[in-house]
């Protein structure tokens, strides 16, 4: 490798993992983030739930029935699957594994007990990261604004915040989501400084190597 190959040292992908309560951005902070940085794509999740306005088919779920959940299930095509709230969702495995083989990151948008099986499976390719609300009010706030949801689902997904908060300390970073510009370079910021790691970038030796022999 010449030194002028800095910028090309091959670079273990990872696994970047955003958790939250209902309501408290992450959404929001992963098409950002995703629009941002090219070299980070989603994990397209499969879910038994309805599609909401403005969603996309493919895009932001693979929404699918039961039957075909089962099927994906018994076929052992999940890297991992949850039931959350009183729908089903899982990470097909593929696409994940054709990104870290291509050496690209991939961001999941996925719950406290997806995580923790993605834990044992990827170890430390698994980088994680909560997202909280500033206030209850506010995430109840977000939740009627994005009015996507009954209010009776509402009232769910608030029932359920407190529970799924209970998880923070599992995660490596935590982002208080007060306004989104500064929690979106936070992000960006853990991002970066994971890329960074010495053991992330596996072509570093040959490069220093290569330095050190003045080439
Ligand atoms: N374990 C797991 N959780 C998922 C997956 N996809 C989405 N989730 C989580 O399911 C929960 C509900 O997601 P959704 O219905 O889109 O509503 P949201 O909370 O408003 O984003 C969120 O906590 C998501 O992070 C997945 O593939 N696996
Ligand atoms: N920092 C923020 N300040 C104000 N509103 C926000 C902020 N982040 C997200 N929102 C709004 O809150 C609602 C819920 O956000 P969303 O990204 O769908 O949350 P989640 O995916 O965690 O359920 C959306 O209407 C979104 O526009």
């Amino acid at each position: 490798m010449l030194n002028e190959d800095a910028a090309a040292i091959t670079r273990r992908g990872l696994m970047l993992v955003l958790s939250s309560p209902s309501g408290a951005g992450k959404t929001t902070l992963s098409r950002q983030l995703l629009d941002n940085d090219k070299q980070i794509q989603l994990s397209v999740s499969a879910t038994t739930r309805a599609r909401r306005s403005g969603e996309t088919d493919g895009v932001d779920y693979h929404f699918v029935d039961t039957a075909t959940f089962s099927g994906m299930i018994e076929r052992g095509e999940f890297l991992e699957h949850a039931r959350v709230f009183d729908h089903f969702y899982g990470t097909p495995s593929a696409p994940v594994e054709a990104a870290l083989i291509a050496g690209r990151d991939v961001l999941f948008d996925i719950d406290w007990q997806g995580t923790q099986q993605l834990k044992e499976k990827a170890g430390s390719d698994l980088v994680t990261v909560f997202i909280l609300p500033p206030s209850t009010r506010d995430l109840e706030r977000r939740l009627i604004t994005r009015a996507q949801d009954s209010m009776e689902v509402v009232q769910k997904r608030m029932a359920k915040a407190a529970d799924e908060m209970s998880h923070w300390a599992e995660y490596d970073y935590q982002i208080i989501n007060r306004d989104i510009a500064t929690s979106l370079m936070e992000l960006k910021s853990i991002l970066t400084a994971e890329r960074l790691k010495r053991e992330r970038q596996v072509g570093l030796s040959a490069f220093v190597k290569a330095l050190r022999e003045g080439r």
